[in-house]
């Protein structure tokens, strides 16, 4: 007789094949996601790669700024709307370096689009020389005074890079671009009485930007450029013996602005004297003019005169009066002018001095100074209009009573010479603001 069927055999039987099938498609659904991820991985690197074939200088964008998000948003603002580190915009780059007139020099400006680096990028465009600016246009003041100082520099052909000179990589890529004579390095914090309310910008712009630049310059630029920076009359400071001189001694700063500049004079020396760069370091003295910082008293007198809100004027403890050797703006451009004329050439090359280099400091003033309070007189005459005068004595806020230049030097070795008295500078300030003022406003209303 047959036996039964052993039900539990087949049953043990089916389980076990429903197990291998159940073992198969996981294998079988493992392997196809491994093949779907591996297709995914090869479909998203064919992309990049298309995508970086059509776009090349996004790559460039982000290998060159540590802060390319913020650099992103500034393509728009070249003239031709080229993007950042790519092909044409290094062609931009050499257009506006290219000088027109034979032996003409190759500047790159920093601060250009700054009250000084406006007029002087202007002023060596139009003798030929060949200009680049860079300038991070922050907020300080009003940025739109500095777009419209930007515009105005480029319909005469002047570049304006936007940048920070604390982008080593993008100053790197400029002087790899251009091989420039020389370096007019305005760009800094400014300003005595704001440096109490914020003294880190000083430190970054006014010590650390002035080494990243002379690192660049001294360590990787080919040729390296000679370089004019802007010290200031305040690292005079505490000295009393008038009108001040080179010579006189400048270790006692009343302000972190005037400590920062005084710095930069101490680190002009060790570039000079370690890596062989020609510096030239020149203390402006209370520069004034159309285009000027909204920042500085005569500016912001001139606005609130206008719509009749009051001014503070400082008197010194004694009652004496708070004077400044106030200067002119195109007085100090033929001084800045004189300074890059005279420069010899550094005597290093990648990071190797070759012997001894230029160092030199000029004071450019204007060799008379004239109280504040007539300063605001002649505005008030400008303006046809009285001002609301708050006189208080000189608080502690870093500024000193008194600065008077004695600017010999500058007239033996730069041919430099102030023409500019008070009266006349403060003119062609007011004539500028009123038409400026105008101009924007109405550009505003149409808007
Ligand atoms: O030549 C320089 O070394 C310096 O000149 C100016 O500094 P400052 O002379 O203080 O220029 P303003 O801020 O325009 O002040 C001019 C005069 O007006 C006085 N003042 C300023 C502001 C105010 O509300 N009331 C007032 O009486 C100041 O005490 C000073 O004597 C610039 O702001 C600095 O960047 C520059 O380095």
């Amino acid at each position: 007789m047959a036996s039964p069927p052993d039900t539990s055999k087949t049953a043990k039987l089916e389980r076990c094949n429903n197990y291998l099938r159940r073992v198969n498609s996981a294998k079988i659904i493992s392997a196809s996601s491994r093949l779907l991820f591996r297709a995914s991985i090869l479909a998203t690197v064919a992309l990049i790669l298309l995508f970086t074939l059509h776009y090349p200088p996004l790559l460039l964008l982000s290998h060159y700024s540590a802060n390319a998000a913020a650099r992103s948003s500034h393509r728009s603002l070249l003239s031709s709307d080229v993007t950042y580190g790519g092909a044409a915009w290094e062609r931009e780059v050499r257009s506006s370096a290219t000088p027109r007139r034979p032996s003409g020099l190759t500047v790159l400006v920093t601060g250009a689009a700054g009250f000084v680096g406006t007029h002087c990028s202007l002023a060596l465009k139009k003798r030929g020389d060949g200009v680049v600016g860079l300038d991070n246009f922050n907020s300080y003041y009003d940025p739109s005074l500095k777009r419209a100082r930007q515009s105005l520099l480029s319909r005469h052909g002047v570049l304006v890079v936007d940048g920070d000179i604390n982008d080593t990589p993008l100053l790197t890529k400029l002087l790899d671009v251009v091989p420039f004579s020389h370096v007019l390095h305005l760009a800094a914090q400014a300003g005595v009485r704001y440096a109490m309310r914020n003294p880190q910008s000083y430190v970054t712009s006014n010590v650390a930007g002035l080494v990243a630049l002379l690192e660049v310059a001294a360590k990787h630029a080919d040729p390296q450029p000679a370089i004019v920076w802007a010290s200031s009359s305040s690292v005079y400071g505490l000295n009393t013996a008038t009108p001040f001189s080179e010579l006189h001694r400048t270790d006692r700063p009343a302000s972190l602005y005037a400590a920062t500049k005084k710095a930069g004079e101490a680190i002009a020396h060790t570039y000079n004297h370690i890596y062989g760069l020609s510096i030239t370091g020149l203390r402006f003295f209370t520069v004034y003019g159309p285009w000027g910082r909204p920042d500085m008293a005569y500016f912001s007198f001139t606005n609130n005169i206008l719509r009749g809100k009051p001014i503070t004027l400082f008197r010194v403890q004694d009652g004496t009066a708070v004077q400044r050797d106030f200067t002119y703006i195109d007085d100090v451009v033929k001084g800045c002018l004189g300074a890059l004329d005279t420069a010899e050439r550094s005597t290093g090359s990648g990071g190797k001095k070759r012997g001894p280099a230029q160092l030199r400091v000029y004071n450019l003033g204007n060799t008379s100074p004239v109280p504040v309070a007539k300063m605001v007189g002649i505005l008030e005459e400008l303006l046809g209009k009285k001002a609301k005068k708050h006189v208080v004595t000189l608080p502690q806020n870093g500024d000193v009573p008194y600065t008077h230049a004695n600017v010999s030097m500058a007239e033996r070795d730069l041919g430099y010479r102030a023409t500019t008295d008070l009266a006349t500078g403060l003119k062609k300030f007011v004539r500028w603001y009123v038409e400026y003022y105008d101009r924007k406003s109405k550009k505003e209303a149409s808007a």
